[in-house]
């Protein structure tokens, strides 16, 4: 009899994912693949329109439904594939299993109603619990988070509170019902800086507490750097690079990491932001799949790169990268980007 093996808490397999835009469908993920485990924390790193939002979203059967869709991979978590739930199903796990935060906390925030009232909310989808019980609850979530005066906070609304404090208050919400895996996506680009590092310090003292995994989508190497574990890189909707933290920062192997890498500010600069690689990624209207979708922006080209298609292949064991640099089935390289 076949033995399937013990998953990982996250396994993504050959996730491909889309708009339909113009009555015409486009891939804006490709054949995405990673695992995170359990108390562990993947970052997950490149340009705008990337695709990294589209995967969080993917992963979280969040996509809008009007125009996105899932076209084929398996998304596994605790061994349960998350593409076969229904929509009910899925209401269970999201905010029990798995729970997300955004860039912008006030859009996943309701104007209308009170922080007592969301938070409660939050509660009483996955409790059965007493009214007094989930306000007694959601003060000690305050408190877990920071805010000192949890019984104000209640009563306040979204607007009533600073970036800084929204951004505290969906992360409470986030781990009121202790989810094994939370998934971050940009959760301090809206913020200043002082604020970036309480939150990102906020974060970790969380994700060590309660031995939670954390997928961490940012464009922020620093914060990459200091707070995961392992990293994925993506350009153009496909994972181009996939290694521990200390791999990728010092002995990267793909051009577009290299460059990431390169783009990184010195000294005098607190902000490391990705923009300094000329040229931008490809809007998905335009996505190629005739060679490597890097190949205009890198300065390492071959004639080859122009016409086939690189797969993401372990190039050392714990280290994956797409590009024929490192393909030996591709043995001789004439540049044309120089
Ligand atoms: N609702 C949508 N309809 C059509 N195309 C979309 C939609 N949302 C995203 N896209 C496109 O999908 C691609 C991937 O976008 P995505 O938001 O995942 O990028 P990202 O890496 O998260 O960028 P950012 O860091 O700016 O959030 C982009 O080309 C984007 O324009």
């Amino acid at each position: 009899m076949l033995q399937s093996h013990p998953r990982d808490l996250l396994e993504v397999e050959n996730l491909s994912a889309g708009f339909t835009i113009d009555n015409q469908f486009y891939h804006a993920i490709r054949d995405v693949s990673l695992k995170v485990k359990k108390r562990e924390v993947v970052g997950v790193v490149g340009e705008s329109g990337c695709g990294k939002s589209v995967m969080s979203l993917s992963i979280m059967k969040l996509l809008p439904k009007e125009n996105a869709c899932i076209v084929s991979g398996e998304i596994y978590l605790n061994g349960l594939d998350l593409t076969k739930k229904t929509d009910k199903q899925m209401d269970e796990i999201r905010g029990k299993n798995i729970s997300m935060i955004f860039q912008e906390p006030m859009t996943a925030l309701n104007p209308v109603f009170s922080i007592g009232f969301q938070l409660t909310e939050v509660l009483f989808n996955h409790l059965t619990i007493s009214k007094r019980e989930a306000n007694e609850r959601a003060v000690a979530l305050l408190q877990q988070v920071g805010i000192s005066r949890p019984d104000k906070v209640l009563k306040e609304y979204p607007h009533q509170l600073s970036g800084g404090m929204r951004q505290r208050v969906m992360i409470a919400m986030a781990i009121a019902n202790h989810p094994q895996l939370l998934i971050a996506d940009e959760p301090t680009t809206a913020l200043d800086v002082t604020i970036q590092a309480q939150i990102l310090e906020l974060l970790t003292e969380i994700q060590d507490q309660k031995e939670m995994a954390i997928l961490l989508i940012t464009h922020d190497l620093g914060v990459v750097a200091e707070l995961c574990d392992y990293v994925l890189v993506m350009y153009a909707g496909e994972i181009i690079e996939k290694t521990d933290v200390e791999r990728l920062f010092y002995a990267p192997k793909h051009p577009y990491t290299e460059a990431l890498l390169g783009s990184i500010p010195k000294l005098e600069q607190t902000r490391h932001t990705l923009d300094s690689i000329p040229g931008v990624v490809p809007p998905l209207t335009k996505l190629s799949d005739i060679g490597c979708r890097f190949a205009d922006r890198c300065p390492k080209a071959t004639t080859d790169c122009q016409c086939v298609k690189p797969e993401l292949k372990e190039n050392e064991p714990g280290h994956d990268v797409r590009c024929l640099l490192y393909d030996t089935s591709y043995p001789n390289k004439t540049r044309v980007n120089t």
